[in-house]
């Protein structure tokens, strides 16, 4: 078969598919998602909203409407759109991981109904590789081409996409024509040995590229190539408000006082920032801060990696995708060659890989529901049960970090939970990974201080009233029954219990 064999309705595409046979397995979403059968394990493009597959989740939605099947989904990390919302709503999924923001799903993980793996981003294609979980069967990847060798160019996100097209046994493309061709060359995939014959990561700094610009897999495997024409779904960040801009500034009167002392240069270290508000009104505090040649290695640039450059703070960014807010979309990804050789897009086990989290000395700065009185901080459980989205990259950065910083707002639901308890109702970053805590009524440094050291430090710096006075009460009688880490096992979790019971933390 040459060129001149294929139907003539597919030249248009010829940008964007320069491998002329693979022209030929352009299909429907819905002839694409019938490879997907009942009880597979599939892999799809997506992290944090960005280059998420968009038409044959959908199309997979219809056919399990009609005839019940369920799926083990996995993604880089959130998805877009209504993808998620609509899988579950048809029933599709069995199990789902590693990262989820969407509310009809996180109801039915609640529920009971799926099962959710709440994964370090950092390690399901390592559990893949090693075979430790079950294979991907079929992958579902989102690109903005396919070169002539074969290779699949990534769009606005890298995430577990090239591992995914890598260990499955079939792959279906989604051509997105809504993404321009100007994104090829952002992205640097490299893939680890399989161990024992592992080596360790080239990277030396933040702009280093040591991979491909595009995912090499066998041409044959391209199993199905769908053509969309659709942009990703904004991010709903908000713009800073009075808390997270106090917290910004508690936090970059930190990082001056620690450049007064010589720890820190001016343009700091590397900085990782994770996902919402709180975060990205973190790094817009850079904007107006006195740092210079920042650069940042995280997983997800905000709106905030924009402003940043735009201000010209920011010198360079790696990270694992683009998630933008609709103020900063168009504009961005419009004009991506004003920012592309500022930018590097990798696979999410390497811009969370904890060999270079801790080789970087990276900065991580992420968000807490709540932490307690020595430092240990729950990221994703509400009420010590309830699934919100998950630790995400969270804890490949902060257990690896040179600093580890965690921000929340002090107090949640209009005053009536306190984001400092006596202890957290479920641990995903302990006391031993938390450096600083930083909430709008000030910044805790625990570097260096015992348990019984950290508690009044945070309660004073970190806390509003009266939860301030009710943990200094707490710590008084515990500090009377002794330990290294006194607590009172029967009251440590009287503030969610209280909670639970009438809506509020606060004493009747
Ligand atoms: C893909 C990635 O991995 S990015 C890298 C880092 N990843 C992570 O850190 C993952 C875990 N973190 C997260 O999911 C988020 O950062 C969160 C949920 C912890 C915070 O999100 P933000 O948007 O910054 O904070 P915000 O203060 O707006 O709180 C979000 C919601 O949690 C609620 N909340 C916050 N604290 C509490 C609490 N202690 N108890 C109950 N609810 C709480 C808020 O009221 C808010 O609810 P609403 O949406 O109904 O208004």
């Amino acid at each position: 078969m040459n060129l001149h064999d294929l139907p003539s309705s597919f030249d248009q595409y010829q940008d964007r598919i320069r491998h002329p046979l693979l022209r030929q397995r352009i299909t429907s979403a819905a002839a694409a998602a019938a490879l997907i059968k009942d009880g597979m394990t599939v892999g799809m493009s997506g992290f944090t909203r960005a280059g998420d597959a968009k038409a044959v989740p959908l199309a997979l939605a219809e056919q399990a409407r009609r005839a019940p099947l369920k799926i083990t989904l996995m993604t880089g990390a959130s998805l877009g759109g209504e993808v998620d919302r609509v899988l579950t709503e048809a029933g599709a999924l069995a199990r789902r991981m590693p990262f989820q923001t969407d509310p009809t799903l996180r109801a039915a993980i609640n529920r009971g109904e799926v099962m959710f793996i709440d994964q370090h981003l950092s390690e399901p294609v390592e559990h893949l590789r090693a075979g430790q979980i079950a294979p991907i069967d079929i992958a579902v990847i989102e690109a903005v081409a396919i070169t002539d060798s074969g290779a699949i160019v990534p769009t606005t996100s890298v995430g577990n996409n090239a591992s995914f097209a890598i260990l499955a046994d079939k792959v279906i493309v989604e051509i997105n024509l809504a993404h321009s061709l100007a994104l090829e060359g952002l992205h640097d995939i490299f893939i680890p040995k399989r161990r024992p014959q592992r080596e360790p990561m080239p990277l030396m700094t933040a702009r280093d590229r040591i991979g491909t610009s595009a995912i090499m897999i066998p041409p044959e495997k391209i199993a199905a190539i769908v053509i969309t024409d659709q942009r990703d779904s904004c991010s709903t960040v908000l713009e800073p408000d009075a808390d997270t801009a106090a917290i910004a500034a508690h936090l970059v009167a930190f990082f001056e006082r620690e450049v007064a002392a010589g720890r820190l240069g001016e343009n700091l270290l590397p900085l990782q920032a994770g996902i919402g508000n709180i975060a990205n009104a973190v790094m817009c505090g850079f904007i107006d801060s006195p740092f210079q040649h920042l650069t940042m290695y995280s997983e997800v640039l905000q709106d905030s990696t924009f402003d940043l450059f735009d201000a010209g703070k920011l010198d360079f960014a790696s990270g694992s995708s683009i998630t933008l807010s609709s103020r900063r979309s168009e504009q961005v990804l419009g004009d991506i060659g004003r920012y592309k050789d500022r930018l590097v897009l990798r696979p999410q086990e390497v811009s969370n890989h904890p060999e270079l989290v801790r080789r970087l000395g990276i900065i991580a700065i992420n968000t807490a529901l709540e932490a307690d009185i020595y430092g240990n901080v729950n990221s994703t459980h509400v009420g010590g049960t309830h699934m919100m989205n998950g630790i995400g990259g969270s804890g490949d950065f902060a257990r690896n970090a040179s600093l580890a910083v965690f921000a929340t707002k002090s107090v949640a639901k209009g005053g009536k939970v306190s984001s400092i308890v006596p202890m957290v109702s479920h641990v995903d970053h302990n006391e031993h990974d938390v450096d600083i805590i930083v909430t709008e009524i000030g910044l805790a440094d625990l570097r260096g201080l015992a348990p019984r050291e950290r508690a009044p430090v945070i309660i004073e710096h970190c806390v509003a009233e009266p939860y301030r006075q009710m943990l200094r009460d707490y710590v008084a009688a515990a500090n009377q029954r002794g330990g290294h880490t006194p607590h009172l096992l029967e009251h440590a979790f009287d503030w969610h219990v209280r909670y639970a019971a009438t809506g509020s933390m606060l004493p009747e």
